[in-house]
Formats: C-alpha cells, structure tokens, sequence
C-alpha cells in the first residue's frame, strides 16, 4: 500500500520542488501538502538554526497529522552580510514574505560591493520527524553569487539575483541565475535538491521501502542504524545526517560542524 507523508510548508513553490524531487527519485509515496490536512496556525520560526526551524516545522505537522512529516527551512547567506538574510530571508523586508521585496532590498544593501566580492550561499535543511518521535535532518547547499539586477522568472525567491557556481557558461561566455535554469538543472544542484535526495534514504528505511536506485548508502552510514539495537547514546532529536557540503562554512545563524566531525556522518544539533 502506498505511504502517506506530509510535507509541512505553506510555500507552494517550494512545495512542488520538493514533490518533483521526491517524485524522480521512484519512492512509492503519496506525498501530501498542508492543504491536503485540517488546518492548524502557522508555527513561529523562532530558531536561530536552519535545523531548528525546520524541525519545529516537521514536529508540528506530525503533531497535527499523525503522518510522518517532512519540512524544509531554508535560505540566501550573504558574505558581505555576515551571513544574512539566512533564517530571516523570507521576512528580510519585514513579515509580509514578498519575494520581489525581500530580493530588491538585498540588491541594494550590496549595491557597492564590487563583483568579487558578492559571494553567497543558499542552505536547505530538510526535516523528518516520524510518528513515534524519531527525527532526522539533513542539509545542501548551493554556492555562487550575486548580480546586481534580476534576470530570469523560473524559481522563485532569490533565484533571479543568484548565480550558481556549478554550470557551464554559454557560448558568450554568460553565465545564467537559478531563475534561468530549468527545474531539472535548478533540482541538480540546488541546496533543496541535495537536502531531499540526502533524506530520501532515510525517510525509505524508516517506511520500510526500497532505498530508490542512486541514493543507496552504506547502511551504517544513516543516523539511527542502530535503531534495533542498543539505545543511541544521544536522544534521537540530536541525530543529524550531513551530506558532503561543497564551499565555505555555514553562515546565517547556523553554527560550523564541530572539528573533528566529518562532512558526511552523524553528528548532534546545536541545543
Ligand atoms: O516556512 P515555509 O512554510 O516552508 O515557507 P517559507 O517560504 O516561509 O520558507 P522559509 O521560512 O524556509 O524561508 C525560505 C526563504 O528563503 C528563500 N529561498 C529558499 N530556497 C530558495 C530557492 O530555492 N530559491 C530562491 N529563494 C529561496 C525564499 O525567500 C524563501 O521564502
Ligand atoms: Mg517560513
């Protein structure tokens, strides 16, 4: 029988990149949508952490759904802003979460920064919180930087100023913004992109599914392997599955990995 999952935004653009993602990646899974549940109040993001944030919003739709749920908290790190608008980028412009606004208003607090200096980073953390309390979470993100004037009208958010390090310019030599790439291209590389596919192998072995072909990993690799075994040492809301993160340390809020901790691996949640 197929399995529910909840994916708790209310961003429907979002939405639908993480239902594309999911979708290519052959799990039998119905993936259904806040609309889809009895609505509840929308939870306040009050975490300093793209993980926390993106937990209190899987832990909510648990709660309210019984399903086991998924939930992204994601954003634009800025260098020449130490880091912001990072958990704050979709209230940058204040809390009407208007893309056009919060993205004109990071165009003209880096109007002087000069091109070599407009680097930035968008992070997705993706959320799963399972029905008996287990909770995961993993992370991607997509380095490049940014213009000075939006170009492009796929995506959404900031994808019209930002400009990903991995492609390959065109013939002029011209390299395109998130919002000129095609959702095929965007999911290749983009910070959700890899947060998903990172979660997908978890989310399987917790539904008891075939791990989907091109995602399988060690089995000891994912965090709670154990599960049948001996207690983890940590409570299960301090596990945390990392992807290799290609560029520069986390910035927006969220703390740098602990040294000694790999790229890849499990390592605890910030309190
Ligand atoms: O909290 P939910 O309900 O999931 O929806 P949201 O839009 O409020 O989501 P966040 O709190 O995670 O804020 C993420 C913001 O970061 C920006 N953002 C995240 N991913 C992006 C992407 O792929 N392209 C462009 N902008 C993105 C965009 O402004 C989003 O509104
Ligand atoms: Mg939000």
């Amino acid at each position: 029988m197929t399995q529910r999952v909840l994916l708790a935004t209310g961003n429907t653009k979002k939405l639908t990149e993480l239902r594309r993602i999911i979708a290519d990646n052959d799990l039998d899974l119905e993936v259904v949508g806040l609309r889809d549940i009895d609505p509840y109040p929308d939870p306040v993001e009050s975490e300093w952490t793209f993980e926390g944030n993106a937990l209190i919003k899987a832990r909510e739709g648990m709660i309210h759904s019984g399903l086991p749920s998924l939930a992204d908290d994601s954003g634009l790190c800025v260098d020449a802003l130490g880091g912001m608008p990072g958990v704050r980028s979709s209230r940058w412009n204040g809390p009407e979460q208007e893309d056009i606004a919060n993205l004109e208003l990071v165009l003209r607090q880096i109007e002087d920064v000069p091109r070599g200096r407009r680097q930035a980073q968008f992070v997705a953390v993706m959320a799963l919180v399972m029905p008996d309390g287990r909770e995961f979470t993993t992370r991607g993100e997509m380095t490049g930087h940014l213009t000075n004037r939006s170009k492009g009208s796929r995506g959404f958010g900031y994808d019209p100023i930002f400009v990903p390090d991995e492609q390959v310019p065109d013939a002029d030599g011209r390299l395109r913004t998130s919002a000129e790439m095609t959702a095929d291209e965007k999911d290749a590389i983009s910070h959700r992109g890899r947060a998903v596919r990172a979660i997908l192998p978890i989310l399987a072995r917790e539904l008891g599914l075939p791990v989907p072909e091109g995602l399988r990993v060690e089995p000891g690799a994912l965090p709670g392997a154990d599960r049948e075994g001996p207690e983890p040492t940590l409570p299960a809301s301090e596990w945390t599955a990392q992807i290799p993160v290609i560029g520069r340390p986390e910035q927006g809020g969220a703390k740098p990995a602990p040294p000694g901790v790999p790229s890849s691996g499990v390592t605890p949640l910030e309190p």
